[in-house]
């Protein structure tokens, strides 16, 4: 599993690590400064090489050649605690190499804390340190335009929004190859939220030991640009609190099982001219691998779906009810939503379907019932499964979602993981907060991301439909006999994976039919 760090996590391991006396501070740091540099040549190699040559036209310049005037040069900003230590490793080690570095601190020298102080005293050997002065930087970087900025003003230690001389300059920088250390500065590391107005926009990210929770949340990834990861030593995990979903090995079918081995789905659907969403769900439930799906529908939308399914099961669920099709006890997963409708009739299929206790996943309409009657909310149970986007979170949870509106001024700010948490808890039951960093989180606590960022991202999934898939693809796992959050977590890296598969042109149809790649691709 990959595991997501708060700042504070990180901070204990790194504490631990020096405590045990495995490892220094100092070392800590000239392995962080040593993997930035190594990550920004091999994010542009171009810098590896003499100026002549990263024009690609002409030949490359013979080292005992080169002028001053053909140096690669670095600005970098450094700040009052150890990311500013970072820095001054990177200036030196960028300066080893022949480059012709700039340095500006912010704040004072003379409280840099211990290891920062002694690679600021290593700097100085070699090089100038400018006091910060916004327009000086943002003059030095537009008349002698840097090959790489380094931001290594702030890293976990932000605490609360960039000081304004600071904001000014990662706002007034040129655009261009700026690479942070740790975290572009202004980001809180523990929401993906910017403290404040401004924070930095990085063309790369590189980090250490392992991701933070701002990494992947919110506008985290905006911010961060490419992000690398570079291994400091430090062996210590924080024991897993949240990590990334990721694939499930135990998706598998084995030989000589029966379909009633793999459960059976009940897919409620709205009335005539409404089943599409729950058809959508039911062929993603089926094509999870549920052994058998059946959708119920109101009597005049019979005709309709009969003629639409084949594979699927039907049956008519009217005003008698759900407790008909529920005498079947082998029925051990339920999906109700999907173009489901808002009707008094709807409410109490959903009462009947929270009180039969078995696992169920209520999206979409669902979650507008839910919403609007306590009586239902005081229903759900730890085998439901809840999946809103961020307006139906909104409906559901008001005084959370108003806390994550409020604007971050103070670090760690709320974050979608904390709002996740809280709701999850107060309903008892799964939840599953949809976005590209969409954020499962179960009342125990238990938490993963399933991130569609970065090197996975998944843009064709904002298509009509693709949430009824999801709520199909999760109640098919339920079926199969995942727990809630097992299948919500799961079910979220399928859809994720399905649609990257599929890749541009993808509408939800598609997304069923490419579970069996994704499987393939799993070696199930
Ligand atoms: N953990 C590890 O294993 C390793 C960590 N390493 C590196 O250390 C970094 C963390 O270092 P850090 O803890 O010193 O925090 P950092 O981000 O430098 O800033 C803290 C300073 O800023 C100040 N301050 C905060 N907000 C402010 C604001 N808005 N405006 C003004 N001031 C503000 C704050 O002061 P205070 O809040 O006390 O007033 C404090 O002085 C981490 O990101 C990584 O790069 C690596 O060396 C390798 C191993
Ligand atoms: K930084």
């Amino acid at each position: 599993m990959t595991e997501l760090l708060s700042a504070a996590q990180m901070r204990a391991i790194e504490q631990a690590a020096i405590a045990s006396g495995d490892l220094t501070g100092l070392e800590l740091m000239e392995r962080a400064g040593y993997g930035v540099v190594a990550a920004l040549l091999a994010e542009w190699p171009d810098l590896a090489e003499g100026r002549g040559a990263a024009t690609g036209v002409l030949p490359r310049t013979p080292a005992f050649l080169r002028t001053e005037t053909e140096a690669r040069r670095a600005l970098v900003l450094c700040g009052p605690g150890n990311n500013g230590g970072d820095g001054f490793v990177v200036a030196r080690l960028l300066q080893e190499r022949g480059w012709e570095v700039a340095v500006f601190l912010y704040g004072d020298a003379a409280k840099l804390p211990p290891d920062a102080r002694v690679n600021y005293d290593l700097w100085r050997v070699m090089g100038e340190i400018a006091q910060w002065e916004a327009a000086a930087i943002i003059g030095q970087a537009g008349a002698k335009v840097p090959d790489v900025i380094v931001d290594a003003v702030f890293g976990t230690g932000l605490t609360r929004p960039l000081p304004p001389e600071v904001a000014a300059v990662m706002t007034g920088l040129p655009a261009g190859r700026l690479v942070a250390v740790d975290a572009p500065s202004g980001l809180c590391m523990d929401s993906g939220r910017v403290l404040g107005e401004a924070a930095a926009s990085a063309a790369l990210t590189v980090t250490f030991h392992a991701r933070k929770l701002g990494h992947v949340l919110s506008e985290g990834p905006l911010h961060c640009g490419a992000l690398r990861l570079v291994d400091i030593g430090l062996g210590r995990t924080a024991g897993e609190d949240v990590t990334l979903a990721g694939a499930n090995a135990q998706l598998g079918k084995g030989s000589g099982q029966h379909k009633f081995d793999h459960g059976h789905a009940l897919i409620l659907s709205g009335g005539q001219g409404r089943g599409g969403a729950a058809r959508l769900s039911a062929r993603a439930a089926l094509r999870v691998g549920a052994g058998l799906v059946t959708l119920g529908c109101p009597p005049d939308a019979m005709a309709e779906n009969a003629a639409r399914l084949d594979a699927i099961m039907l049956r008519q669920v009217g005003g008698e009810g759900l407790a008909q099709v529920l005498a079947d006890r082998r029925i051990n997963a339920l999906c109700i939503g999907p173009g489901f409708g808002l009707g008094a009739l709807q409410a109490r299929h959903v009462a009947e379907a929270l009180g039969s206790r078995r696992a169920l996943v209520l999206d979409a309409d669902a979650l507008t019932l839910l919403a609007r009657d306590a009586g239902l909310l005081a229903m759900l149970h730890g085998d439901c499964v809840l999946t809103p986007h961020a307006g139906e979170f909104a409906r559901l949870f008001p005084d959370i979602a108003a806390r994550l509106a409020e604007p971050a001024t103070r670090g760690p700010a709320f974050s979608r993981v904390d709002a996740a948490r809280a709701a999850a808890a107060r309903a008892g039951c799964v939840l599953l907060f949809k976005g590209a960093d969409t954020v499962i989180a179960a009342p125990s606590g238990a938490c993963r991301i399933n991130a569609a960022v970065y090197d996975r991202p998944a843009p064709w999934l904002a298509t009509a439909g693709a949430g009824d898939v999801l709520a199909g693809i999760i109640t098919g796992l339920l079926a199969r006999g995942l727990g809630a959050f097992d299948a919500a977590a799961t079910g979220a890296w399928l859809h994720v994976e399905a649609a990257r598969s599929f890749g541009p042109g993808l509408i939800a149809e598609d997304l069923p039919g490419e579970l069996p790649k994704v499987f393939r691709r799993m070696r199930l």
